[in-house]
């Protein structure tokens, strides 16, 4: 009377399991639901040994992925520059995506007075201050000073086109480089990364054009 009970329990759980859209609950039931179908195969008359195995390689198909799901979900650990670029210029990237994509930069210092980019160049690079001050400048005309947290050779990375100023420090600045084609490769693997770096730039475009404004 158990097992037919059990049998019942399993089928409704895989009920269940459908419908929540959760993917870690919908394996963690459908684990249980599986289990639960054990006692009713194997105290049939004759063992059901063939519906057990199958049983069993669903169970563990479904705690492989479920253990990866909770592994991913673990909350990550951001130093104190991470946490910054999470609350400001980074913050459409999650966490985890935002290390990902940390993970492809080189951090360069350059001191006061040395040009980082010079107008027309093939960049094929998007550059991120970390600290200093830059200043942009188009025929030796000031345009423009870049802060902290703003990106820097955006306009040519998205355009593909050459650069369109010349970008000095005026003091002693650190950057995050990434190389185009490393961005590219990521984009083609990772569309999130791919949709929040997009937005993060055009949000940085905006804030340069409102302080050109006033
Ligand atoms: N008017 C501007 N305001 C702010 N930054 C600018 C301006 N013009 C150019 N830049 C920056 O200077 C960089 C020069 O190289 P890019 O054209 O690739 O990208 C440009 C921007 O990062």
């Amino acid at each position: 009377m158990l097992t037919p009970s059990l049998f019942y329990l399993a089928n409704l759980l895989f009920c269940l399991a459908y419908m929540v859209r959760d993917m870690a609950w919908l394996r963690a039931i459908t684990i249980l639901a599986a289990t639960s179908t054990l006692p009713y195969f194997y105290f049939q008359s004759a063992p059901l040994y063939s519906a057990i195995g199958w049983q069993t390689a669903f169970i563990i198909i479904n705690a492989i992925n479920l253990t990866i799901l909770l592994l991913q979900r673990r909350p990550v650990k951001l130093d104190e520059q991470e946490q910054w670029l999470q609350s400001t210029t980074l913050r459409l990237l999650k966490p985890r995506k935002m290390l990902r994509l940390l993970r492809l930069a080189k951090t360069h210092e350059i001191p006061a007075g040395e040009p980082l980019i010079h107008q027309g160049q093939k960049l094929n690079a998007l550059l991120l201050l970390l600290s200093g001050k830059l200043s942009v400048q188009v025929e030796g005309q000031p345009r423009a000073t870049l802060k902290p947290g703003d990106f820097v050779g955006e306009m040519s990375f998205i355009s593909g086109q050459l650069t369109s100023a010349d970008v000095v420090a005026d003091e002693p600045a650190r950057y995050l480089e990434w190389p185009a084609d490393a961005l590219d490769r990521l984009y083609a693997r990772d569309s999130e990364i791919k949709d929040a770096l997009q937005g993060a730039l055009g949000m940085d475009m905006a804030s340069k054009l409102a302080r050109q404004a006033t």
